[in-house]
């Protein structure tokens, strides 16, 4: 009875998620406060409410350098603060320039908040068909206005553009969202932000306070964030698609699928607890829950031993090129990288230190390094190049061995093609490593193998880096061999052999909830009290992965790498 008593205790916190609320949340701005006094505009006064406006980020202020402007301004801000009480600084308007800095076409500047309608009412004029310009107190919101942009104490025409105004929740940040479409010009761009900056209840957004907000309002969880963030990022389109499953909440629905099972099978393990078997509950209950709880640690142990393929295509896959001196390792490098990005000698040992390029090979993110010839040498410099070659090459993805085809080729009609790997590469040419034979180019005919050739049941391909003879069945077959060591996201649809980690974050969590799922069952089911505990722990961690649970130096940690703007 006291076990059962402890356990109703405890299940009282047991299913309810964390639900953010962007009005009740208790972020410091304190850092924020700071720097906005460093940054107030020469026109604002002590003790004025400019004290916790606007930063000078954008140019200084809109008033003009004499005195009588500067207090023509000043009076016009105090009546603008008058007839609006500043918010408290977290739940403050913010507004940024979402697009690059620089002349294009089209910048954007979005302002999200509980002022943003007000921003619209003094800095935007809408042309009502034939009838000229006039202001719209509430525009109909998802719909792009033609307008011009006005200062809000001058009446300064800023710029002509369009504006849309998206009425919270149904906005990016779920609060209020102002987007103003301006010409990008560096002119036009730093007079819009100034006259915002005038709006006392407006300040410059954080790095990435816009996902913040958010996630905040429950927009996005953490995979999210973190795939809005690598989508910015992408560079192939490997990357592109993994980045988007996160963005669009595949990961969070496989995630949340995972914590939802685990929770199940802790409400059947507490009405055990509460009820105990055979009075309301059905036979086999413990053992039921048992048998669910086996099949999600299998599960999350198979995500675990996915070789970090998620984690590697987001980052690169790390290619290393080594092999004895003068094989043509930095000729590759070069070919690869259709340029001459290391130094190509006859005189071996020309390469010392590691030089990595990222490249995109096939659609795959690819960090290809050159290394320093493998061989004994007397030369310090040299030595320590070896050293790190081979710590290189252990530490890679991918290994790509280079060799020169007539110091290695053997052939005899006993054993048919050999290889004579130098003694000081053979120890790094492991099953997986790939063999490019190079310089073909110095073969007679007669003693060149057939294309393709297989020794010791591993392809190897032949080439020449100088008459690029070969080159292009090699990154053919390269490519090929990428894809299928890492072939994920073949296919547009989800699929659930699809990697599910993409940060080492995700990991961490996962080997948690891994580790508490088989503590339940390592636990006797007479400790079942016990057993429920470590199913809570499990799903904790889960939501962890989401941010249901969550921590705030995560939080600072994940949103801080986020651009202003975003
Ligand atoms: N004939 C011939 N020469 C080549 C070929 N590929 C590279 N070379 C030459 O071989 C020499 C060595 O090339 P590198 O690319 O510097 O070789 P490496 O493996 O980087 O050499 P180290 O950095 O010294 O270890 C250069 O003179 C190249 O021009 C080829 O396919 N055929
Ligand atoms: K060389
Ligand atoms: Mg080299």
């Amino acid at each position: 009875m006291a076990a059962r008593l402890a356990s109703r205790a405890r299940t009282a916190h047991v299913t309810r998620p964390y639900i953010p609320n962007p009005r009740a949340t208790s972020f410091s701005w304190n850092s924020r406060k700071q720097k906005d006094i460093q940054h107030r505009p020469a026109h604002a006064a002590p003790g004025s409410p400019f004290l916790s406006g606007p930063s000078r980020l954008y140019g200084s202020s809109v008033s003009g350098s004499s005195g009588t402007s500067q207090e023509h301004v000043a009076t016009s801000q105090e009546k603008l603060c008058e007839t609006l009480p500043l918010s408290d600084a977290q739940k403050r308007t913010i507004y940024a320039l979402s697009t690059p800095p620089g002349k294009a076409g089209v910048a954007v500047i979005r302002i999200s908040g509980p002022d943003a309608l007000e921003v619209w009412r003094r800095i935007v004029q809408t042309y009502r068909s034939g009838k000229g310009k006039a202001r719209e107190s509430v525009p109909e919101p998802w719909k792009m206005h033609r307008c011009r942009i006005v200062h809000p104490l001058s009446g300064d025409i800023l710029d002509d553009g369009l504006a849309v105004f998206f009425k919270g929740p149904r906005s990016f940040t779920t609060e209020d969202v102002l987007e103003l479409h301006v010409h990008s010009g560096r002119a036009v761009v730093s007079s819009v932000l100034n006259a915002i900056a005038c709006l006392p209840f407006c300040r410059p957004a954080e790095p990435g306070e816009f996902t913040r907000r958010a996630f905040e309002g429950g927009r996005l969880d953490l995979t999210q964030v973190e795939g809005l963030r690598d989508l910015i990022d992408a560079e192939t389109e490997v990357q592109r698609k993994l980045a988007l499953r996160n963005a669009e909440g595949t990961t969070r629905a496989r995630l949340e699928q995972l914590r939802t099972e685990i929770i199940q099978c802790m409400a059947l393990v507490e009405a055990l607890i509460d009820f105990g078997e055979g009075e309301d509950i059905e036979e086999g209950v413990y053992e039921q829950a048992r048998e669910r709880v086996e099949r999600l640690r299998d599960t999350i142990a198979h995500h675990l031993a996915d070789k970090r393929k998620g984690e590697i295509m987001r980052s690169g896959i790390r290619l290393a090129i080594f092999g004895p001196p003068n094989a043509g390792k930095s000729s590759l490098l070069n070919f690869l990288a259709q340029r001459e990005a290391a130094i190509v000698t006859p005189v071996p040992g020309t390469t010392r230190d590691i030089l990595e390029l990222s490249l995109d090979i096939g659609g795959l993110p690819v960090i290809v390094a050159d290394t320093a010839g493998l061989r004994k040498t007397d030369d310090v410099v040299e030595s320590i190049g070896v050293e790190r070659a081979r710590k290189f090459v252990d530490s890679s993805d991918v290994a790509l061995c280079v060799l020169p085809a007539p110091d290695v080729l053997d052939h005899s009609s006993e054993h048919g093609w050999e290889l004579r790997i130098p003694p000081s590469v053979a120890p790094l040419v492991k099953d997986d490593t790939l063999i490019l034979l190079n310089k073909i180019d110095l073969l007679h005919r007669g003693s060149r193998p057939p294309f393709p050739i297989q020794i010791a049941r591993r392809n190897v391909w032949q080439a020449s880096l100088s008459t690029r003879d070969g080159t292009q069945d090699f990154m053919t077959g390269f490519a090929q061999v990428l894809q299928q060591r890492y072939q994920l996201l073949a296919d547009d649809a989800p699929r659930t052999e699809d990697p599910l980690i993409t940060h080492a974050r995700h990991r961490v969590h996962l080997s948690n909830a891994l580790e508490h799922l088989q503590e339940f069952l390592d636990t006797s089911p007479d400790d079942v009290v016990l057993a429920a505990e470590e199913l809570r722990y499990a799903a904790n961690a889960i939501g962890k992965i989401s941010g249901l649970v969550h921590v705030e130096d995560v939080l600072d940690a994940i949103f801080r790498d986020f651009c202003i703007g975003k």
